[in-house]
């Protein structure tokens, strides 16, 4: 038997082919999710569906096994898969939900110019809500929001925590004032890398420009590059802007890799961050609240100020625990011009619409001196289903 040797290029074509009826197949395995989420609402089921999913992962593994595929990789692909379809029904679900709320234009502010991480996120969050984006960028987390409370934005992306640096307390502040409701929320991974222009020799790095925050989160890496100048700037995409305009070998920016080459910079060490796991979550801002509805899970944010004696904020939290309503995040900032006194921020995992949410409001209106709905919104932090993956 003589054996058959095919060109690289016979290769890739065929490489390419099976490329394209992946991506036909997943385009048709989402149009089959919206059939789901269609179904769904007659029958008034969640959207999410842990034991179809555990049989589903499952069978795919043993099924790849069969194929030389192994479980890691199956368990990966249909994890990301899924999140997709999960988000995807969401998205279809709000729409149907809110029918004046999401335009086929919209205008979205965030902080910093093109490569920004608030960039990356709003991107990320109207990836799937079907709307054409109007990008506008600001300078400043304040103009992020005026923006949209002036009418000349739609929506406003603002980070509000990382995993490494804790809460963003300037956004936290803002939002004691504003007018604006929660709509929703995205958590993007942050890939920190320390950009140059060409290929620099880390050794000879002596400057670096960044913004206040990934500098706090890339501590431990920025200390054992020693002696460095810090020039701080209003955002990572600008910090980006300064090393390609000033091109010298020993400056530097910490960003985006894929950020980075929007100003032709190269990484010259990546994975920075003190944390490996390190993530943002972003809120997305709206003039008008929205209705999320009951097939997906929801999460409410409070803010309230309690009576200045003993025990107050421990009352209020005894009536989520009654309740059974979970609280994913707790967070207190000083009230500016009335010292020692302490604004709450609470985020419960509770539609606003629930009757549970609903007496709990009532309850907390009694223990506190002022208490404000910041908005509800659905969650979008889809965490995949487990399986036990054996060799
Ligand atoms: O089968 C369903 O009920 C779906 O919603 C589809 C699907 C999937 O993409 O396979 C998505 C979410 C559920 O948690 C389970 C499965």
């Amino acid at each position: 038997m003589t054996e058959q040797y095919y060109s690289l290029d016979d290769i890739r074509k065929n490489v390419s082919r099976i490329d394209n009826e992946i991506l036909k197949l997943l385009s048709e395995r989402r149009l089959l999710s919206l059939e789901v989420a269609k179904s769904k609402i007659g029958t008034a089921k969640p959207v999410r569906d842990q034991a179809r999913e555990q049989e589903l992962l499952l069978r795919l593994i043993e099924t790849g096994k069969s194929q030389q595929l192994d479980a890691l990789y199956v368990t990966q692909i249909f994890h990301t898969i899924i999140e997709d379809s999960v988000l995807f029904q969401q998205a279809y679900l709000q729409k149907l939900a809110n029918p004046d709320s999401l335009q086929p234009v919209a205008r979205v502010s965030f902080l910093g110019a093109k490569g920004s991480y608030s960039h990356l996120a709003s991107r990320n969050y109207f990836s799937r809500k079907q709307t054409k984006l109007v990008e506008m960028s600001c300078s400043t987390f304040r103009d992020v929001l005026n923006i949209v409370e002036t009418g000349n934005a739609d929506y406003g992306v603002l980070p509000i925590e990382n995993t490494s640096s804790g809460s963003i307390n300037e956004v936290y502040d803002l939002l004691q004032h504003t007018s604006l409701s929660i709509v929703g929320e995205i958590t993007q991974p942050i890939e920190h890398c320390l950009l140059t222009v060409g290929d620099a020799d880390i050794k000879g790095i002596n400057t670096l420009y960044s913004h206040p925050q990934p500098h706090q989160q890339c501590s431990e890496y920025l200390h054992s590059m020693g002696n460095i100048t810090q020039e701080y700037c209003s955002s990572t995409a600008e910090a980006m802007q300064k090393v390609a305009e000033l091109n010298l070998p020993n400056v530097a920016a910490i960003g985006n890799a894929s950020s980075g080459e929007l100003y032709g910079l190269t990484p010259v060490k990546d994975n920075i961050a003190n944390q490996q796991e390190n993530f943002t979550r972003f809120i997305v801002v709206a003039r008008k609240p929205v209705d999320v509805t009951s097939l997906i899970p929801a999460k409410s944010t409070l803010i309230m100020s309690t009576a200045q004696k003993a025990g107050s904020l421990v009352e209020c939290l005894v009536v989520l625990r009654n309740l059974n309503i979970n609280m994913t995040k707790l967070e207190s900032r000083p009230v500016i011009g009335n010292p020692w006194e302490e604004m709450f921020y609470l985020d419960v995992e509770e539609n606003l619409k629930s009757d549970v949410m609903q007496q709990a409001l009532e309850e907390l209106t009694r223990l506190t001196r002022f208490i404000k709905v910041l908005g509800c919104y659905p969650s979008e932090n889809v965490k995949p289903t487990e399986v036990e993956i054996e060799e």
